[in-house]
């Protein structure tokens, strides 16, 4: 990354909701609402919007938005005694800063603990999303700290950054990188291993994939978005087809077909921080059409 020169912040609001516009000079964009630190909008340079972004999406603190790349953290799913995909997702985060550089531009926002979330969660934290958008590029990534003191407890978590990509239909869309994995399938209730070199959705699906050591791709007719995951093991395959999508107030029926979510994440290993220990975890996502 270049130098990066300080700007004031694009403050926007995406339907009613404040988000930060981040600009890359040679027109590569994204969108990142405060609530969640949630990139709801990428457009490479000379590019389409890649991510899935619900038209039906609520945009209240207190509740999930439906679409873009929510971020999963202390706790992913049920996996724990914390409300579903813990408390960052439906918390308004603040912006730290956001600047563009030489190539890109990129905006950095914080969570920290307070009251509400020790309630929930009895640990400090100070949580940082980065956001870094240029070319064909898209790098998020989530850093969490244990600030201390010395003398607290460690603590463990689970995480993920859990992507909504576009596709123009789920059925004629497939995916690449898992052959060869284990898995864990929630629809089935049982473990396996993938045996096909390129994964088809026609039907519900939801698979943690453990220890994926190589690019995920999607192929969306000629378009294919890589998918790189550093420091998180697991990669979580989503779609909730016919019956779990009518189950929801905030996704249009037939929405299901035209998303899918390929998640950066770390389930099978939680994070475990002493006081003044940091974790990361990166996804890059890199769109060819
Ligand atoms: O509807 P949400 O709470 O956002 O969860 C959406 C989905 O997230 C992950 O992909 C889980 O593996 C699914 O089991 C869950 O249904």
């Amino acid at each position: 990354m270049n130098k990066h020169e300080p700007t004031t912040a694009e403050l926007t609001y995406v339907r009613g909701a404040p988000a930060v516009q981040l600009r890359a000079p040679d027109g590569a964009q994204a969108t990142v609402l405060l609530l969640g630190a949630q990139v709801v909008s990428w457009i490479p340079a000379a590019g389409q919007e890649q991510l899935y972004f619900s038209d039906r999406a609520h945009l209240e603190e207190g509740k999930p938005v439906r679409g873009g790349v929510p971020v999963i953290f202390p706790q992913f799913d049920q996996l724990g005694p914390l409300p579903k995909h813990g408390f960052a997702r439906d918390r308004r985060w603040k912006l730290v800063r956001a600047e563009v550089g030489g190539d890109d531009a990129l905006a950095v926002l914080h969570l920290g603990d307070d009251e509400a979330t020790r309630r929930l969660w009895p640990h400090r934290f100070d949580a940082e999303l980065t956001v870094v958008v240029g070319g064909a590029r898209l790098d998020i990534e989530l850093a969490v700290e244990h600030p201390g003191p010395a003398d607290a407890r460690s603590y463990s978590f689970t995480a993920a950054l859990h992507t909504y990509l576009r596709v123009r239909e789920v059925e004629e869309a497939s995916v690449e990188g898992l052959g060869g994995l284990r898995f864990r399938d929630k629809v089935r209730g049982v473990e396996d291993w993938e045996h096909r070199h390129r994964l088809t959705v026609d039907q519900e699906v939801d698979r943690i994939y453990f220890d994926t050591p190589k690019p995920i791709v999607l192929h969306d007719g000629r378009r294919r978005v890589k998918v790189e995951n550093q420091g998180f093991k697991d990669a979580v395959i989503w779609n909730p087809w016919v019956e779990k999508t009518a189950s929801f107030d905030d996704m249009a029926p037939t929405d299901f077909r035209r998303m899918l979510c390929i998640e950066a994440a770390c389930i099978e290993e939680p994070v475990t921080l002493r006081p003044g220990e940091h974790w990361w975890g990166r996804q890059t996502l890199t769109a060819y059409s």
